[in-house]
């Protein structure tokens, strides 16, 4: 037991022996491992120091470096600076020398502000001295001119009469009535349908009032003042009349009327078409024109178009376009006619008036005759009414001027005309319109004590453009083919007689005492004509004597205007 106890000890002993070397191996291979690491760590630190005496000698290089650079900068700076004191000891010798010799200068200058100080104390005094003067002297000055404005405006009111006598003189001598024909030209279908559609009619190439007529081998002469023949453009033709436009701005009244057979232009002529206008937008443009050229301070008012149609009066441009209107002496005693309820329409500018031209058309009453395809069955009527304020003068015109501007209904036979019911009534009515206005013509050219202005709408609303003063010019309207020669000669013999009509104080008297019966008896215009006599005008006077008479006139007439 002892043995195997040593035995045991023994082996307990080696074990811890092996143990003891297997320790002793481990700690030898970790002092290995130290060592190697050691040595590891001794090689970095030899690189660094060796990376350290690098970067020290580098440092020391860079300061040298900086040194020298240091060095360098200080040296050029020094340079610098003593050449620029060099520039400011040279600059303020200069400035020194100038102070020196601005010193009078500020002496001068300080003479100069106590003088004006002076100066300026004594100026509100002299301000006051020069205030008055002027003063005097503008109070001379206006009453200078405001002497010479009144003998200006005296000579600018005479020098107005003047013009309107004048004015007045030259339309007396042309004739109250002027006459002017158009001939249209022949269309393109009419060509086709017959060929020599214008030999029918011919022009005097010296005398633009004459026009000859040739049928059944004879030639008619007919005189009047002013031929168009069929090229003459719408301007051309409203440049003829355009005097008799103005006028009525002075306050007179003027009515141009195109009369002639259905077809031969009296719409062209008056309305025009749209590229093309007419007399009616011509005048109003000229009207407008006129008045804003003039004097900004004009007032004018336009009225509405007024129609005839069936001896009763529509107000196209109105509502209520079935209603009828009536005609009644103005109750402000000037003697003029007036249609109550009728609207008068304010117009600004002569674009403003289109809407109503336009509707004025689509409301006239046209219907197919066997002569025209657009015939009119009614007078259409457009008033306008200027009324003008001077400030100058401080003059207002007498009176309102009023222009009517009359398409009236084709003049032909009814029998031409085809037309049956109620068709023959609207002609038989136009008719006796137009045969009331041939009435009234017939009367003011044998000056007749009595005019019958009333015995038609149509006559009684141109009363004012037909008598007294006013000015009135008819544009007879005729068709080139040989066809209508018959109806063209009826209207120009109508338009001669027109022609010798003269507008006299007779026929205003006559007027006056048609218009105080008419104030009693407003009603009397629907009782029917007295004598109607129908158009067109009897042939009784031949083409040959009214030609001497006419020719005599018009020869006299136009000696006057040359003299004038
Ligand atoms: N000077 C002209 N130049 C060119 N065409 C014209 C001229 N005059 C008339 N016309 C043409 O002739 C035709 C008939 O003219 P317009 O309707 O004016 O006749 P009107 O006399 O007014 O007829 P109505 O009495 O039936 O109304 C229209 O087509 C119109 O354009």
């Amino acid at each position: 037991r002892a043995l195997a106890e040593l035995q045991k000890k023994n082996e307990d002993l080696l074990e811890q022996l092996h143990s003891q070397q297997q320790l002793q191996e481990d700690l030898q291979t970790q002092l290995h491992q130290s060592q190697r690491s050691c040595a590891q760590l001794r090689t970095q630190i030899l690189v660094y120091e060796g990376e350290m005496a690098r970067a020290q000698g580098q440092l020391e290089a860079e300061r040298q470096n900086l040194e020298e650079e240091k060095n360098r900068v200080i040296e050029e700076a020094f340079v610098r600076a003593e050449s620029e004191m060099k520039a400011v000891h040279e600059n303020l010798a200069g400035v020194r020398l100038n102070l020196l010799s601005l010193q009078p200068a500020l002496r001068t200058l300080t003479m100069d502000y106590n003088l004006l100080k002076r100066q300026v104390q004594d100026f509100p005094f002299m301000l006051d001295q020069a205030i008055s003067q002027a003063k005097q002297e503008i109070c001379q000055v206006i009453s200078e001119v405001s002497s010479t404005n009144q003998e200006l405006l005296h000579k600018y009111k005479r020098e107005m009469e003047l013009r309107k006598k004048c004015h007045n003189e030259l339309v007396r001598l042309r004739g109250n009535i002027r006459v002017f024909c158009r001939v249209r030209p022949v269309s393109q279908e009419e060509e086709q349908d017959c060929v020599d559609a214008s030999s029918a009619l011919s022009f005097d190439s010296d005398d633009d009032a004459v026009l000859y007529l040739s049928s059944k081998g004879r030639v008619m002469r007919f005189w009047l003042d002013k031929v168009f023949p069929p090229p003459a453009t719408q301007e051309e033709v409203f440049q003829e009349l355009q005097s008799l436009v103005t006028s009525c701005i002075d306050g007179f009244n003027v009515c141009i009327f195109a009369y002639g057979q259905t077809g031969s232009g009296k719409t062209y002529t008056m309305e025009g078409v749209a590229h093309d206008p007419g007399i009616n937008q011509r005048a109003l443009r000229l009207l407008f024109s006129e008045v804003t050229e003039k004097a900004p301070d004009w007032e004018f008012s336009i009225s509405v178009t007024v129609e005839i149609y069936n001896e009763s009066l529509r107000e196209p441009a109105g509502r209520h376009v079935s209603e009828k209107l009536d005609i009644r002496l103005s109750p402000d005693g000037s003697g003029r006619l007036y249609v109550p309820g009728l609207t008068q329409v304010g117009v600004q500018s002569p674009e403003k008036s289109s809407g109503c031209f336009e509707l004025g058309h689509m409301n006239r009453a046209t219907a197919c005759t066997n002569l025209n395809e657009h015939s009119s069955r009614s007078h259409a009527l457009l008033i306008v009414t200027v009324s003008g304020y001077n400030t100058v003068t401080g003059s207002r015109t007498q009176s309102a001027g009023k222009l009517n501007l009359v398409d009236l209904a084709g003049s032909e036979r009814i029998s031409r005309s085809g037309a049956e019911g109620s068709r023959l009534r609207e002609a038989q009515c136009i008719n006796k319109s137009l045969s009331a206005l041939g009435d009234v013509i017939n009367a003011l050219r044998c000056r007749h004590a009595h005019v019958p202005f009333r015995n038609s709408r149509l006559t009684y609303l141109l009363q004012d453009s037909l008598s007294g003063d006013s000015k009135t010019l008819m544009m007879v309207q005729v068709s080139p083919l040989p066809a209508n020669l018959s109806e063209s000669i009826s209207s120009l013999k109508f338009a001669q007689r027109v022609r010798s009509v003269e507008l006299s104080s007779c026929s205003s008297t006559s007027r006056r005492q048609d218009n105080s019966s008419a104030s009693s008896s407003p009603t009397h215009l629907d009782s029917p004509p007295v004598t109607p006599v129908p158009l067109p005008i009897s042939r009784a006077s031949s083409a040959g004597s009214t030609l001497s008479s006419t020719s005599r006139s018009s020869s006299s007439r136009r000696r006057s205007q040359s003299q004038l």
